[in-house]
């Protein structure tokens, strides 16, 4: 039999006390220097490389560490600055790329495929002229650096294919300019890299091409060839490892087999398709890393099953490695740093570390036989749950008798009940729903944990926050209200640690952008509400003013897509669920006199399958929740809904057919193209472009607001057109949202001013 070794794709960064967060925090308000920053760093990737070396993985990857972003790193090694960057260098740089800094505006951020990670867009243009370090670069030296401890590792590197299509044209590049375009001279810079990773002694690199796992038309797949071939024909290199994640290679798979690469990484979890192209393919004697341990959720993998594949794939490759489906980044770290999470569902869990254990069991069961492992192998399978009480008949009966009824009367006629009872102004002025949490916040936040105060006192605390941002809104002049979600840690963590059939970590800390880290919660069983989760917070709030206040709620699909959810029923069936929940807390409210409703769907874009065949199914159960969560509800009742991160031209229809009377968006950094986008494809219920950019801490000044609700204007008619920021305030100081928004109520007077009557 060949020898099965075993490997993981990458490893969490952010150490299992969140260090990096607060020793890059520490260095961003000056409290350190960047030595100490670099020293926090080089600790934690010793920790991951001694932990994958210790816990028996044959091949350890490197290069994985990043102190903001892979794909900034990844700019930055190539030499792909803006010259707006240009007067900075080092740390300074590379931080004022991914945050901005005093009037120089940071990269863009979007979503890292269907995850809840963000990565910074590289900005190319005709006149970017790439370079490399060869042996200064990072993925160099951080072998060298995993060496003198002893370890060999394979350094990652994002793949050129991957970097061009994850990028965009600066905004002065030519209109025809595609990154594409620079493929040659990009392929120039990873030809020297190669060369650089050969002399130090490097026997393989990973190369990443999560691009692989969405369409791709000829052209890329041309550019695919083009690159593979040449990059596979150099003489002095390491040898290859492409790999490919979060859904099948598909048609990507018999070009790079038709290349010299010498090895494919594949998903054979999202991927699992790709299982029957394997033999076909004709890999003769490449290695293959068949990824069968899960990196997106959190899981125990089925041993047996993925023995069995694995064992299947034996002769039709050449030597066959164990590995994770993707990087471990988008999982906790540690189950063992959980001691309260519910006993049945313990058990079938694996965070990062435990999903290590894994791959290293099925390495040796599959090398030593069955017989070796036995005892773990039971072990495993005794723990497999289905102890844990995951079914609620009462839930589940209720639903069958709601059938599909989500049909609410018709949007125009709504729409002329709503304008008549509610007496808002043209262009009413509004937010997203958080304002800033403090540290004041927070710390309360940590005293009722530690048990410091008591949930009275925490109570009392909340209620004066929501004092203070009530008449914060009235005296800016803002027109429909929200209480300021204080009493939120997370959008989604909040509602979880609320509902029935979710269980909340207290360490699971998978990394969002930066140094923005969440806690998902784990959806495990059937969803329920137990009682009201919001409606006395809102209450206090509209008893606090004569303005409206907005109810505030996280939709369905949102829930879902932030949470780990459970695999052992369609998520369509999880997610009417949880809409059912939010039907209730809907009624709830507006049975309170709420008669403005948010339903938050940032995450809508975010899950939409990455493949076009496999979307029509996802958008029909998705925009069914939401219409379950919303439908409920009376005419006059006006329901709001909010997405951030652009990029809707292509869901327009989607947004539509969620029937919410109102949305907000992000349209501050595309210079409202978005409402134009809108328009033109026939969207006519109420739009709330978002005026300016929240991820910058700059202040936008009344002629910018000003300038953007004209833009809107022409495309939108006045009595649509709603004016907030672009997202959420809750990561802004108070310093920067008060000017803001009474910019954007001063804006919003002078455009109202030049209506027509
Ligand atoms: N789930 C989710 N995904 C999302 C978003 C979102 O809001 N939620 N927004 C978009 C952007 N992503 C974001 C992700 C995280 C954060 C964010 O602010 N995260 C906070 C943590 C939020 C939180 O859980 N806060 C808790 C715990 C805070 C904490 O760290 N407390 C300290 C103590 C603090 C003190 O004593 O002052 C501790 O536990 O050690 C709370 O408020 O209770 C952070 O990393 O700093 C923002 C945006 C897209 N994806
Ligand atoms: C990521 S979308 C955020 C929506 C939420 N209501 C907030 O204002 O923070
Ligand atoms: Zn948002």
């Amino acid at each position: 039999m060949e020898t099965v070794r075993t490997t993981v794709l990458g490893y969490p960064r952010i150490g299992a006390r969140r260090e990096l967060k607060r020793a890059t925090e520490d260095y961003w308000a000056g409290r350190t220097d960047a030595a100490a920053l670099h020293q926090a760093a080089a600790a934690l990737r010793r920790d991951t490389w001694e932990t994958l070396r210790d816990a028996g993985v044959d091949l350890i990857p490197s290069h994985t560490f990043s102190f903001y972003d892979h794909v900034l790193d990844h700019a930055e090694l190539f030499g792909a600055v803006p010259h707006r960057f240009a007067g900075l260098d080092g740390l300074d740089r590379y931080f004022a790329m991914a945050r901005g800094t005093e009037g120089v505006a940071p990269l863009e951020m979007t979503k890292w495929f269907d995850t809840n990670y963000h990565y910074l867009v590289p900005e190319l243009g005709p006149d970017t002229t790439f370079r490399t370090a060869g042996a200064r670069s990072r993925p160099v030296t951080e072998y060298h650096e995993a060496a003198a401890l002893g370890i060999t590792t394979r350094p990652v590197l994002l793949g050129p294919l991957s970097f061009l299509l994850l990028s965009k044209p600066a905004v002065d590049a030519p209109k025809e300019f595609r990154p594409l375009d620079l493929l040659d001279p990009l392929l120039d810079a990873y030809v020297g890299l190669l060369d650089g990773l050969a002399d130090a002694g490097v026997e393989w690199v990973q190369v990443d091409e999560p691009v692989l796992a969405a369409d791709r038309n000829s052209a890329e797949l041309a550019a695919l060839r083009t690159a593979y071939e040449r990059l596979g024909s150099l003489a002095h290199r390491p040898k290859l490892m492409v790999a490919t994640y979060f859904g099948p290679i598909g048609p990507a798979l018999p070009v790079l087999a038709g290349t010299e690469v010498d090895g494919l990484a594949l998903d054979l979890v999202a991927g699992a398709a790709d299982f029957d192209r394997i033999a076909a393919a004709g890999l003769g004697d490449r290695t293959v890393v068949a990824g069968l341990v899960d990196g997106r959720n959190v899981w125990r993998t089925d041993l047996s099953r993925a023995m069995s594949v694995a064992a299947s794939l034996l002769g039709s490759v050449g030597d066959l490695v164990v590995g994770t489906s993707c990087s471990l980044l988008h999982v906790p770290l540690d189950l063992t740093l959980e001691p309260d999470l519910p006993g049945g569902l313990r058990g079938r869990l694996a965070f990062a570390r435990q999903k290590v254990d894994e791959v290293v069991l099925l390495g040796r069961a599959l090398r030593e036989g069955h017989q070796a492992v036995e005892r773990e192998l039971a072990a495993a399978s005794a723990n497999d749950g289905t102890a844990a009480d995951t079914v609620d008949g009462r839930v589940r009966a209720r639903l069958a008798s709601l059938g599909t009824g989500t049909a609410r009367r018709d949007y125009a006629e709504r729409a002329r009940l709503q304008a008549a009872t509610g007496a808002l102004p043209p262009l009413p002025t509004t937010t997203i729903g958080s304002f800033p949490q403090t540290a004041r916040i927070r710390r309360a936040r940590a005293d009722l944990r530690a048990g410091r105060i008591d949930q009275a006192t925490y109570d009392t605390r909340m209620r004066s926050e929501i004092d203070e941002i009530v008449a914060l809104q009235e005296d800016i002049g803002l027109d429909v209200l929200v209480h300021g979600e204080p009493e939120r840690n997370d959008m989604v963590q909040y509602f979880a640690e609320r509902l029935s059939g979710f269980a909340g970590t207290s360490h699971g800390w998978v990394q969002s952008y930066g140094t923005r880290y969440v806690r998902p919660p784990i959806l495990y069983a059937d969803v329920a509400r137990p009682r009201p989760m919001t409606v006395e917070w809102t209450t206090y709030a509209q008893s606090r003013t004569g303005r409206p206040v907005k109810g505030m709620l996280t939709g369905p699909v949102t829930m879902l897509a932030w949470s780990f959810v459970r695999d052992d029923q369609p998520p369509a069936e999880t997610a009417r669920q949880v809409a059912l929940a939010l039907r209730d807390e809907i009624r709830d409210l507006e049975a309170a006199g709420i008669r403005y409703i948010q339903v938050d769907e940032p995450a809508l874009r975010e899950l939409l399958p990455l493949r076009a065949a496999d979307q029509p199914a996802y958008v029909d159960w998705a925009v069914g929740a939401f219409r379950l969560a919303t439908s409920g509800v009376a005419d006059r009742t006006q329901i709001h809904s909010h997405m951030c991160y652009s990029e809707f031209g292509e869901i327009v229809d989607t947004i539509d057919a969620l029937d919410a009377d109102v949305t907000s968006v992000e349209a501050a950094r595309s210079r409202m193209e978005l409402v134009t986008d809108l328009a033109k494809a026939g969207y006519r219920r109420g739009i709330g472009p978002g005026v300016y950019d929240i991820h910058s801490p700059r202040v936008p000044t009344v002629a910018e607001i000003e300038e953007a609700l004209r833009l809107a204007l022409e495309a939108v008619p006045a009595d649509r057109l709603w004016v907030n920021p672009d997202c959420g305030l809750k990561t802004r100081t108070y310093a920067e949202v008060e000017p803001a928004l009474r910019h954007l109520v001063e804006a919003t007077r002078r455009v109202r001013a030049t209506l027509p009557t």
